[in-house]
């Protein structure tokens, strides 16, 4: 039987590792959900994409202050300078993200000044503006990070995969975030993570746990919006 392991021991694995174990389910629950399912099935319906597509662009928007806060974050906070660098790049593809956001959405016809955000968007957004608190701490903040990235990551790839069905009008947004580049920097994040985590204190550690759950039950109600739960 396997009994409790102790804090030292959950540090050499990484505590991203043992938190993914533990809650499997509300993540696959946001890595295998419906909408992506559908993706990878071929039986997507278009105008959930759309939906999605324009609320993504409405997201990002939101999503690169916050990226730029857990920037300053790093800066005043990190022990290690090549985080600096790991977040950069990563607010630099968001540079590149929005330009196809509106080139993509010019491509479907979605006019984004109609855009509207939903209530889900609406809270998710609030959410991040949330964690760009001053008394959020980095090693929070880095956790929530890399999971917004890791749950696009390991969905979009999914659709990717041998066998997928993907139609392929929607194989260059798979590509956007399922790509091995992708995979990599959120690999980068994930060791930032575990890093600050194995040597936080424990009311922070839960703060940490607490926001990767929140992460994950926004990004299950975004994709809920594009399909199911109406
Ligand atoms: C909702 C959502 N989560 C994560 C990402 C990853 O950047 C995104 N673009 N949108």
């Amino acid at each position: 039987m396997e009994g409790k392991k102790t804090r030292e021991e959950v540090e050499k694995s990484g505590m991203i590792d043992t938190w993914m174990r533990k809650h499997r389910l509300i993540y696959t629950g946001a890595t295998k959900h419906p909408f992506i399912l559908s993706i990878r099935d071929g039986t997507v319906d278009l105008e959930a994409f759309k939906t999605w597509l324009g609320q993504d662009y409405i997201f990002v928007r939101a999503f690169a202050p916050f990226v730029a806060s857990v920037l300053i974050k790093a800066w005043k906070e990190s022990d290690d300078s090549s985080d600096m660098e790991v977040i950069l790049s990563g607010m630099a593809s968001l540079n590149d993200e929005i330009a196809w956001f509106k080139s993509e959405t010019a491509k479907w016809g979605v006019q984004l000044s109609e855009v509207v955000p939903q209530k889900a968007n609406q809270d998710y957004c609030r959410f991040l503006e949330s964690l760009m608190s001053p008394d959020v701490e980095y090693t929070v903040a880095i956790t929530a990070f890399w999971a917004i990235e890791a749950v696009y990551q390991a969905s979009f790839a999914l659709c990717l995969e041998d066998g997928s069905k993907t139609p392929a009008e929607l194989r260059e947004t798979c590509q956007r975030w399922g790509n091995d580049g992708f995979g990599q920097y959120c690999n980068s994040l994930q060791k930032i993570a575990n890093r600050r985590l194995g040597k936080t204190p424990d009311d922070v550690l839960t703060k940490a746990e607490v926001t990767l759950l929140r992460v994950l039950e926004h990004e299950v109600e975004f994709w809920n919006m594009s399909h199911g739960a109406a």
